[in-house]
């Protein structure tokens, strides 16, 4: 069954491999969307973060699942604005959620925000850049987070969109070697040379955005619709099927209960049916000038990715 994939992580913990995202689903949609996920269609791992501010209503689906909190994998993320106090963050996110642990609490991105700005989440400059906090350093926000670890709040302890230049800050100094990196990860932006090093390090790659975000082109991509037509399955699949063959666990978000079904189970078919010669071709497509990131937010510092230089 698709529920039953598993990847191992360095703590010895395994997190489903397939997991349902949160962000953008919408108040209204959301609740139902978890629900029909963990109760209908068999998923065990919701991927959700305090910034998506839908957190409530994730723990309300979560609750009327009826399973059991100790069969589900939550993931959280601490935001930007709370890396001076991990766990406030922790603590609102727990109690939106409905429980009293996370199974994974990873640092949203490795980005510092003034927690005394003009915005709770995304305080700005007068020149409206975001207020970045030069003065902290992410080595002291992952101290906090193996605190938490420490305490049983939280099972495994993570990061998110760091390079290896931002990991290069909290690694000499770590005493628990991150045990993901969730990172922007599909055809068009592989990231072969970081997935690689992450490996090297021990340290599991996690795939957001798997499908290309809303909206996506990739679903529409000759080679992509290609490979799903000859195994008979849908593009989707084999997005997410191409990534769970490099034991990468995706995060696909849906709020459309046929679409979540479809997903967990899609992957789980697309995982066994891609075969080699598929997944080196879709690995070429962004060396063949397909590379593109769906996701930049307007950060004014520079992240270290070698493919996205951000505003400085
Ligand atoms: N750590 C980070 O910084 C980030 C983490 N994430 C996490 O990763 C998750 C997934 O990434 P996200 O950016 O949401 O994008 P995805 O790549 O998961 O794509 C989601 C979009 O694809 C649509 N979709 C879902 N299934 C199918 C299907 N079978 N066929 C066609 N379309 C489909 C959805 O529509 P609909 O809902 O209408 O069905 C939605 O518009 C997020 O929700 C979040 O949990 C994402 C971005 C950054
Ligand atoms: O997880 C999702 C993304 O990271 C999202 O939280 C950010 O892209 C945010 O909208 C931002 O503008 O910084």
């Amino acid at each position: 069954m698709a529920a039953d994939l598993k990847i191992k992580l360095n703590d010895g913990r395994e997190i489903p491999a397939i997991g349902l995202g949160t962000w953008q689903s919408q108040p209204g949609e959301v609740e139902n969307a978890v629900a029909h996920a963990i109760k209908e269609a068999g998923y065990r791992h919701i991927d959700c973060a305090w910034v998506y501010g839908n957190e409530k209503e994730v723990g309300d689906g979560i609750k009327a699942s009826g399973v059991p909190r100790d069969q589900l994998w939550i993931t959280g993320k601490v935001w930007c604005t709370y890396h001076t106090r991990v766990e406030e963050s922790l603590n609102e996110t727990l109690e939106k959620l409905g429980t009293d642990y996370l199974d994974l609490f990873l640092i949203h991105w490795p980005v510092p925000l003034n927690p005394k700005g003009n915005h709770p989440a995304f305080p700005t400059l007068p020149d409206g850049k975001r207020d970045v906090d030069h003065s902290w350093k992410l080595s002291d926000t992952w101290k906090q987070m193996e605190a938490l670890q420490k305490a049983g709040k939280v099972k495994s302890i993570g990061v998110s969109n760091f390079s290896e230049a931002k990991l290069a800050e909290i690694l000499p100094s770590a005493e628990v070697i991150p045990a993901v990196n969730q990172l922007e990860l599909h055809p068009y932006n592989p990231q072969h040379e970081l997935v690689a090093f992450l490996k090297s390090k021990g340290i599991v790659a996690q795939a957001y955005s798997p499908l290309g975000s809303a909206g996506s082109p990739l679903l529409q991509d000759e080679t992509v619709v290609r490979i799903a037509e000859k195994h008979g399955l849908q593009p989707a699949f084999v997005l997410l099927g191409y990534l769970l063959s490099k034991g990468i666990p995706v995060v696909p978000k849906s709020v459309t209960p046929a679409r979540i079904s479809a997903n967990i189970e899609g992957a789980a078919a697309a995982f066994k049916k891609l075969e080699q010669a598929d997944i080196a071709e879709l690995d070429k497509l962004a060396a063949e000038g397909k590379q593109r990131r769906f996701i930049t937010p307007p950060w004014p510092v520079d992240l270290g990715f070698k493919d996205w230089k951000n505003p400085v």
